[in-house]
């Protein structure tokens, strides 16, 4: 048995007392635009309270906790609450999902309970009004796809995401098709979807010549992919750690003359395949230097889906000693079936970006036994009942994951696509 078989145990941790979860709760409120660096900010409409007294966020947050159930009689005046399950068919018909036709129906007298309300407090304070949500599926998802999706379908399936009002959709990569066959077709990828509005499209770029290759394609922004595991950096980009950070400083200066935000992921940042268990102190590093030379993003991948909150806090608060949190993302594979509660975690550590994939799809082609992403429908299903929004559309979001499932010929990653297209499960009786 690998040693990656079984969670990697508190026992192996850093001391986990000495970690406050809501220390960085204030931090986590972002402006309302974000700064992408290189000249660039992107509105996104999140706004915070500057106060950072307890007493006035919780205040805060019990204003926006009174939005649930509003939101419930909102929805009930409208006549639509009754029909507390919803197949695919009516939200097509309806053009949109009720996001909130899952909530108890004693939720008013649960939230007049003070008592509650100072749990949620407890648990809840740090954790954002607004996510943003990185799809990653088109790159992440399909890389590892054996048969290879047609150009128009990966363009079909980027429109979709796009229309469900996802803020980011990773588009494709422009790696060598020796090494990503599935993505050969990165050129025709990005010429098609390169004037499509309402999302940033980024793309992926290991070298100089992918980045120029993208450039000149149409990309109006890439991500460059490092690892802090020096095994899984030979063995996905051929180089070791240092040398992939030199070639990475070669692309945002390029980026920089043309303006181009650069995104910097970290793979591997709790397990790889052959090392086992990788100290925070080494994702923190690599997080660095990619800050540093002007990444305005750092997403954190559990490449091999590994990680469990105890080991993804620790990595967390290693990154954020040296990384402001409100430029990290997290990226989770759904490997343990960790990836929700991990991403809980991270909203409490104050993250507020999450990399996703429609359907679960994905996993590396030089990571085995890495499964999916964390599939985008049960992320926005999740963000939906904790009343954090999105702007994520989900009836719109299952139908991108339908198209993609049923062209691919098996069903979807997703429980929540799967438990809704069953139309067996009604959540408003449990
Ligand atoms: C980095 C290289 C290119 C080095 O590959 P190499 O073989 O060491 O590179 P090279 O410089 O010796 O060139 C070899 C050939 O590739 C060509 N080449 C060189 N660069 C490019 C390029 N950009 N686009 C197209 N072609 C390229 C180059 O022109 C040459 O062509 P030839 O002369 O043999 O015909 C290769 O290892 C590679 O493409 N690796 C990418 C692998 C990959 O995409 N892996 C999946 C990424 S997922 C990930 O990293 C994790 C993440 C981000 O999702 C987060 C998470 O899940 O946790």
């Amino acid at each position: 048995m690998s040693s990656l078989e079984e969670p990697l145990g508190l026992d192996k941790l850093p001391s986990l007392s000495n970690i406050d979860l809501h220390r960085f709760s204030s931090s986590a409120c972002r402006p309302i635009g974000e700064d992408l660096g290189m000249g660039h900010r992107w509105i996104e409409g999140r706004n915070c309270s500057s106060s950072n007294s307890g007493e006035e966020e919780f205040e805060e947050y019990s204003r926006d906790s009174i939005r649930w159930p509003k939101q419930m009689r909102d929805t009930t005046e409208r006549g639509i609450s009754n029909r507390r399950t919803f197949t695919l068919g009516d939200h097509m018909r309806n053009g949109s999902m009720c996001n909130s036709c899952y909530l108890p129906n004693h939720i008013d007298d649960f939230w007049n309970n003070s008592g509650v309300r100072a749990t949620t407090y407890k648990l809840f304070k740090g954790i954002p009004n607004y996510v943003k949500i990185v799809e990653v599926g088109p790159r992440d998802g399909l890389q590892n796809e054996k048969n290879t999706v047609p150009t128009s379908v990966k363009v079909a399936l980027i429109h979709k995401l796009v229309s469900s009002g996802l803020p980011v959709v990773e588009a494709t990569s422009f790696v060598s098709p020796k090494w990503v066959p599935q993505l050969a077709d990165a050129k025709d990828v990005m010429k098609a979807v390169k004037n499509l509005d309402g999302a940033r499209l980024p793309v992926l770029t290991p070298n100089l010549k992918g980045f120029e290759a993208a450039v000149a394609a149409g990309a109006k922004e890439v991500a460059v992919f490092a690892s802090a595991s020096e095994s899984f950096s030979k063995s996905n980009i051929n180089c070791s750690i240092e040398e992939s950070l030199s070639r990475y400083r070669a692309v945002t200066d390029a980026a920089k003359r043309l303006s181009i935000p650069v995104r910097g992921y970290v793979s591997c940042v709790i397990g790889c395949p052959t090392e086992g268990a990788i100290p925070p102190s080494k994702v923190a590093y690599v997080a660095k230097e990619l800050h540093d030379m002007g990444c305005f993003e750092i997403s954190l991948g559990d490449t091999i889906g590994v990680g469990t909150p105890g080991t993804v806090l620790p990595m967390l608060e290693a990154v954020m000693a040296v990384v402001p949190v409100e430029k990290l993302a997290v990226h989770f594979h759904d490997t343990y079936g960790q990836s929700l509660p991990n991403i809980l975690v991270s909203l409490q550590m104050g993250i507020s970006t999450v990399d996703s994939s429609i359907a679960g799809l994905g996993g590396c082609p030089y990571a085995k036994g890495a499964s999916g992403n964390v599939a985008t429908e049960d992320v926005v299903y999740m963000l939906n009942g904790l009343g954090i929004k999105t702007k994520v559309d989900l009836g719109k979001l299952l139908i991108a994951g339908e198209y993609i499932s049923k062209h691919l010929g098996r069903p979807s990653g997703s429980k929540t696509a799967i438990a809704i297209s069953r139309k067996t499960v009604d959540a408003s009786k449990i």
